[in-house]
């Protein structure tokens, strides 16, 4: 599903490279988790999967496609099967909860009646049913990432990044999160997150993947922080 070799990323021509030849293979349906120090390259790695950035060498293949060599009118196509979310939520805070997630559908030419029969399914999902008309900012944090989660899998992508997702919520909100992020694996997408939440990581027993200055350092099964 997701494939790196030899993966080294620098960032303008001084420096460290923040990613250095790098080698990973992630299968369709796992759940891993990234962890590291600050600036060991972890969200540099969601970037060049989600083709935002390019590496400088080596290649990179999401779904049997070398992603470099996929053109700039198509990244938007490419970027459909994969859902994101982030630390900071990125909701629109113009459009309410139906109408953030009813945009993520639009963008894809979803028709109508298909919208209006998922959100509320989404919705349901992560527990935010009667919360459609509210604003961002009259969500707390907790129910803000929920939102988002449910606007990054309403197409049913094949992968999920989740780029620290429970960064900042307290530990109740963020074992919500990482159940939802659970479910959507046992639904068949393929997870990575990216995470400092050494607690969830050592309980979930996940695929861990350690990364020090750039590099992978230890990669284990129902591993830990
Ligand atoms: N846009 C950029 N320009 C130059 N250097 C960058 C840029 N983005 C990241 N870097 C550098 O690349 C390295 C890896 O950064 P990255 O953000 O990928 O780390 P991280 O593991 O996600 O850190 P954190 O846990 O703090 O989010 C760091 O040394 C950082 O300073």
């Amino acid at each position: 599903m997701i494939i790196l070799e030899n993966v080294s990323k620098s960032y303008g021509n001084t420096g460290v490279p923040a990613i250095k030849n790098m080698n990973l293979h992630i299968k369709r349906g796992e759940f891993v988790f990234i962890v590291g120090p600050s600036g060991s390259g972890k969200s540099t790695l969601i970037k060049l999967l989600l083709k935002e950035l390019d590496p400088t060498e080596g290649n990179i293949t999401i779904n049997n496609l070398n992603i470099r060599r996929i053109k700039k009118r198509h990244v938007p196509k490419f970027r459909r099967q994969i859902g994101v979310v982030f630390q900071d939520f990125r909701l629109l805070e113009d459009r309410n909860v139906y109408e953030n997630i009813a945009f993520a559908q639009k963008v894809i030419e979803t028709p109508n009646r298909i919208i209006k029969r998922q959100v509320p399914t989404m919705l349901s999902m992560v527990g935010l049913a009667e919360k459609y008309k509210s604003f961002p900012n009259q969500l707390s944090g907790g129910e803000q990432q929920r939102v988002a989660l449910a606007r990054a899998l309403v197409n049913n992508p094949k992968i999920l990044l989740a780029d620290e997702p429970t960064g900042n919520l307290d530990p109740k909100n963020s074992w919500e999160i990482m159940k939802l992020l659970e479910e959507a694996n046992q639904r068949g997408t393929t997870v990575v997150v990216v995470t400092h939440n050494k607690e969830i990581v050592d309980a979930m027993k996940k695929r861990v993947i350690t990364m020090k200055k750039g590099e992978i350092i230890s990669d284990e099964y129902q591993g830990g922080y």
